[in-house]
């Protein structure tokens, strides 16, 4: 199965798009942690003297930058892939978040910290912003990740509750803040992907509606057009035989003549329901390819099998006929045969006008017959 065909799934798209924005939205957050901790280091009063823990915080962060960015999305096979990649970056983003709150604690905790303390709460602050809008498609783990970010800040500051009051009650309002955002933004995502969803799910049944024919249900010449090229060329690559019937119904016009346009449809309905109790197999693509000429393409078919069955097909619609108001008619059909012959076809072309050359050659000695192309 294609992505392409994966995604008009209902339970792959949402996984899809979600593990799309996830990556797109974790790319640049692993950069700007390392750098919010090399600045708040950088601009300690004394960054040589706690060295093991600047150089001990710079790989960590540097560690969960390369993670995030090697933990790539491949050509995500499941549903449940996805759900694995999206769960194990998550895991990536909670342990960043939570690296990050552990380093805003110590720096607000340790005096050394006291010129850049503010560089570590401003970053804290944009930090939780954009998890609350960007990561805001899982909230429990947002809300997680936002409060890893800010709880160990908070206690810090909330031991020293007296001196630290304003900042402690700043950061608080803005923290309720963010999860009233974080909600919002959450709903707002999901309402997106709805729509984009029924989008997707509009645009394949558009899709299908110009793919088949309304009347008999069958693909349509539009169809056939972009099948048929595809199958030979499959055809000759691999080796594989590719078999074609066309068919023609004898007379139809004396139906329309003698019982009306509406009979006729009727008639063309029950035609296609006969083709498709013959042809049965799922690989067989069964086409309307104008008025009353049909055509039923065959993957891996052998011109032997094609034959046996067109003429079953034949056979059983000389003895039913066709049943109209409890009256039943003769109907019969022309068909021509052929299997796809690299050495003779040097083109889908010529193949169809080789098939087509036989069912010309049936109506010719007398129709309700089968001529083979492969011996024509
Ligand atoms: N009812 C109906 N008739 C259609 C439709 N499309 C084409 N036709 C009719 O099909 C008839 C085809 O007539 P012809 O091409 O002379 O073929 P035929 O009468 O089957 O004769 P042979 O093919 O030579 O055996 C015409 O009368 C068309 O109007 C359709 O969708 N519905």
């Amino acid at each position: 199965m294609t992505t392409e065909s994966r995604l008009h799934h209902p339970d792959y798209f949402p996984l899809w798009r979600e593990s799309q924005d996830t990556l797109i939205r974790t790319r640049l957050g692993g950069f700007y942690y390392l750098l919010a901790w090399l600045l708040t280091w950088g601009f300690s009063s004394t960054p040589l003297a706690i060295l093991p823990l600047g150089i001990g915080a710079t790989l960590f962060f540097t560690l969960m930058l390369i993670a995030r960015r090697s933990h790539r999305l491949g050509a995500q096979e499941t549903t449940a892939d996805l759900q694995r990649w999206i769960d194990r970056h998550w895991g990536l983003i909670l342990l960043t978040a939570l690296g990050w709150g552990l380093a805003h604690a110590w720096a607000l905790y340790r005096p050394e910290f006291a010129p850049s303390r503010l560089i570590a709460t401003l970053s804290t602050i944009a930090f939780s912003t954009a998890m609350a809008f960007s990561f805001s498609m899982r909230k429990l783990r947002c809300t997680t990740a936002i409060l890893l970010l800010y709880v160990p800040g908070l206690l810090v500051l909330a031991l020293d509750h007296q001196q630290q009051q304003a900042e402690l009650v700043t950061l608080a309002l803005y923290f309720s803040y963010l999860l009233l955002a974080l909600n919002r933004s959450h709903q707002e995502y999901h309402t997106t992907i709805a729509l984009e969803q029924e989008l997707v799910e509009q645009r394949e049944r558009y899709d299908q509606l110009s793919r088949t024919d309304s009347l008999t249900q069958l693909g349509n010449r539009h169809q056939f057009n972009n099948l048929f090229p595809t199958l030979v060329a499959v055809a000759r690559r691999q080796h594989t035989p590719l078999s074609l019937v066309l068919i023609d119904i004898d007379f139809f016009k004396r139906i329309n003549d003698e019982f009306g346009h509406s009979s006729g449809d009727l008639c063309l309905q029950a035609f296609a329901e006969r083709m498709r109790e013959v042809f049965r197999r799922d690989s067989d693509a069964l086409l309307r390819l104008g008025g009353e000429e049909f055509g039923v393409l065959m993957p891996d078919t052998l011109p032997n099998q094609a034959r046996v069955l067109a003429e079953r097909f034949r056979s059983e619609l000389l003895a039913s006929g066709f049943s109209l108001n409890e009256r039943n008619l003769p109907l019969t059909a022309s068909l021509g045969v052929g299997s796809f012959d690299p050495q003779r076809d040097d083109s889908p072309e010529a193949f169809f006008k080789r098939v087509d050359n036989a069912l010309y050659q049936a109506k010719a000695e007398g129709r309700d017959r089968i001529v083979l192309a492969d011996f024509a």
